[in-house]
């Protein structure tokens, strides 16, 4: 369509000709010239937010940014190869998060499609987002559909997330730069985005109500269970307190009435004594429900969470010794090794800890020695090929922490042997990176069994339950102030990998806080993800990003690092690290 062509279209449909335009896009025009003022001939730049309020926007969509983050980024995998930019916009129409495909990253941004810009009607004219605001539903912008002649390429098809309340919140938007001509050809990217913002707005209702009941509702018992329609949540007395907009369109697809604080029973004859039999455990097909108005639809209840796993989290620790107590957050798998732990702290039964790199070994042994009798000595060894009997505690007393035994040379393991047999009020700790079997095949089997009296092996951080509550800890000792994470650089942290456990993680934390401006934590702030990467390499990246995120100061990053400058100058030396010219 040419720009004339457009312009004289827009100007037939306000002097109220029928073009074959939606209705939707013709009220749209029409508010654009007499509400908002607009010039179709004018061609208007795109409006872009600044870094401010870009990150005041994120922070207040932060919540559900982290919820719509990982059904994005599946929806995005699906539809990538196509050329579709997905974008997620708060309710005001600002692009707060954004899946792109990089290598057409100066078209998108021509076309204003990147984070920050503001799509709201009456700034950007008719267009997926904004007009999805302004109607409340979901549609299709089609090339000619949008008022600004730069916009006419795009065809956007937007749809509204709302919040557990009913209210609109964000606009899940599916653009192409570039498309086939008929409208229809959109019909697909328009059940995709409707039926990612369903499950949205489901994960969302799921996670902020935790405490109370969840009904979930479909019309097929298939998918009952894996892909509800619609949910609401109740209080203990029956009442609504929270819905995913499905639930309108299921309980009242007549009316306009608001669910929110009305009974369940007004819609269902169902009480909340009821739930529990809709319960996972029963067949789906026999989970039906009656609908006061007659119809019939399939439930599955969902118990209330959160006080039942914050009880559990209280016992959790409760009753072990200090060191130990605070050891670890809610991780059964960990409290059980602590108890057992706690145990023998008292007792000279040898230990050998295992685990990967940076999961706390040392820092567990440094834990069982303190809730050990008092008064006695921490020595640590740390057992490297080339360690001497010279370079050994002669004649110690207390605890002997041999840190990497499966690195003693053989005539070092004579030489501990010998130490040991010497000392017998020296008790062992051994810490190892190998699994046990495999450090027996390592050791002459008398040192073998000498240290390995009981193994207490610790999880990888990827797998820790406590996750949260480390994270949580981590940042309060290093941050004076309320730092928080936001719920998106949250969830990214805890899909990573995190190879060098919580030595890199306490890494990631250094850096993040040095790179926050204010005291929320945002994702832009976070490093990148090094992937797999051997301790030694890791401690390189590590301090080469402290370093650049305090500007190259010395003295700032051995503080973030809780090492002397000295420190810091001599690793930067050896390690060939330089400020960039
Ligand atoms: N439970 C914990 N709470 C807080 N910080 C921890 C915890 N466990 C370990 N850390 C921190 O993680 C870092 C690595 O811990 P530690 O040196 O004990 O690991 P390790 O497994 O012994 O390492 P290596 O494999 O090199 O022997 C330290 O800075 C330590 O303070």
């Amino acid at each position: 369509m040419r720009d004339t062509e457009h312009v004289a279209e827009i100007d037939r449909v306000l002097r109220g000709y029928e073009t074959g335009r939606d209705r939707t896009v013709s009220e749209s025009w029409r508010r654009c010239v007499e509400t908002y003022g607009m010039d179709p001939t004018r061609p208007d730049p795109a409006f872009i937010v600044t870094e401010m309020e870009l990150r005041e926007h994120r922070e207040q969509s932060e919540r559900l940014i982290a919820t719509a983050r990982s059904g994005l980024q599946a929806l995005f995998r699906q539809v990538a190869g196509q050329n579709y930019v997905l974008l997620l916009a708060d309710a005001q129409g600002v692009c707060v998060d954004f899946f792109g495909d990089p290598r057409f990253e100066d078209e998108l941004r021509t076309a204003g499609l990147y984070l920050g810009s503001h799509w709201s009607e009456d700034l950007a004219g008719t267009c997926g987002v904004g007009s999805c605001i302004v109607n409340g539903k979901a549609l299709t912008i089609h090339q000619g559909d949008h008022f600004g002649l730069s916009h006419v390429p795009l065809s956007c098809t937007a749809a509204p997330i709302h919040d557990t309340k009913g209210e609109l919140s964000a606009v899940l938007d599916i653009s192409l730069l570039r498309s086939p001509s008929p409208k229809s050809s959109q019909n697909l990217a328009m059940s995709l985005v409707t039926a990612s913002t369903r499950r949205v707005e489901m994960a969302n209702l799921m996670a902020m109500t935790r405490r109370d009941w969840v009904l979930r509702l479909s019309t097929s018992p298939e998918f009952l269970e894996v892909d509800p329609e619609a949910a609401v949540a109740l209080d203990g007395s029956g009442r609504i307190v929270g819905m995913t907009m499905g639930a309108r369109k299921a309980l009242d697809p007549d009316g306009e009435g608001r669910l929110i604080g009305t009974r369940i029973d007004d819609w269902i004859e169902i009480g909340v004594d009821d739930l529990p039999d809709l319960m996972r455990g029963r067949p789906p097909e026999e989970r039906v429900l009656r609908l006061t108005d007659g119809r019939g639809l399939f439930g599955h209840a969902i118990a209330p969470q959160a006080t039942r796993s914050l009880a559990g989290a209280r016992r959790m620790g409760a009753d072990l010794p200090g060191a130990l107590g605070s050891f670890a957050g809610p991780d059964p798998g960990l409290a059980r090794l602590l108890q057992g732990a706690a145990r023998v702290a008292r007792t000279q039964v040898p230990l050998l800890i295992t685990g990967e790199t940076g999961t706390g070994k040392e820092k567990l042994a440094r834990a069982i020695h303190v809730c050990g009798p008092e008064g006695r000595a921490f020595h640590e060894m740390r057992c490297a090929v080339t360690v001497t009997a010279s370079q050994m505690p002669q004649g110690a007393r207390g605890t002997l922490f041999l840190r990497g035994v499966e690195d003693l040379s053989p005539e070092a393991q004579g030489a501990v042997l010998a130490l040991l047999d010497g000392a017998p009020d020296l008790r062992v700790i051994a810490s190892t990176r190998i699994d046990p079997a495999a450090l027996a095949e390592r050791l002459r089997a008398d040192l073998f069994y000498r240290i390995a009296g009981m193994t207490l092996s610790l999880p990888p951080l990827r797998h820790r339950a406590d996750f949260d509550w480390l994270l949580d800890r981590l940042l309060r000792r290093r941050t004076a102030d309320n730092t928080r994470l936001s719920p998106a650089a949250r969830i990214e942290l805890k899909s990573r990998d995190w190879r060098g456990n919580i030595r890199e993680l306490e890494r990631v934390i250094d850096v993040a806080v040095a790179m926050a401006e204010g005291n929320v934590i945002d994702l832009t702030d976070l490093p990148a993800a090094t992937g797999v990467r051997t301790e030694e390499t890791g401690e390189d990246e590590a301090l080469e990003l402290v370093l650049h995120a305090c500007g190259w100061n010395m003295s700032q990053a051995a503080r973030r690092l809780g090492v002397n400058r000295s420190t810091i100058l001599r690793r930067a030396r050896k390690l060939g690290i330089a400020p960039p010219h």
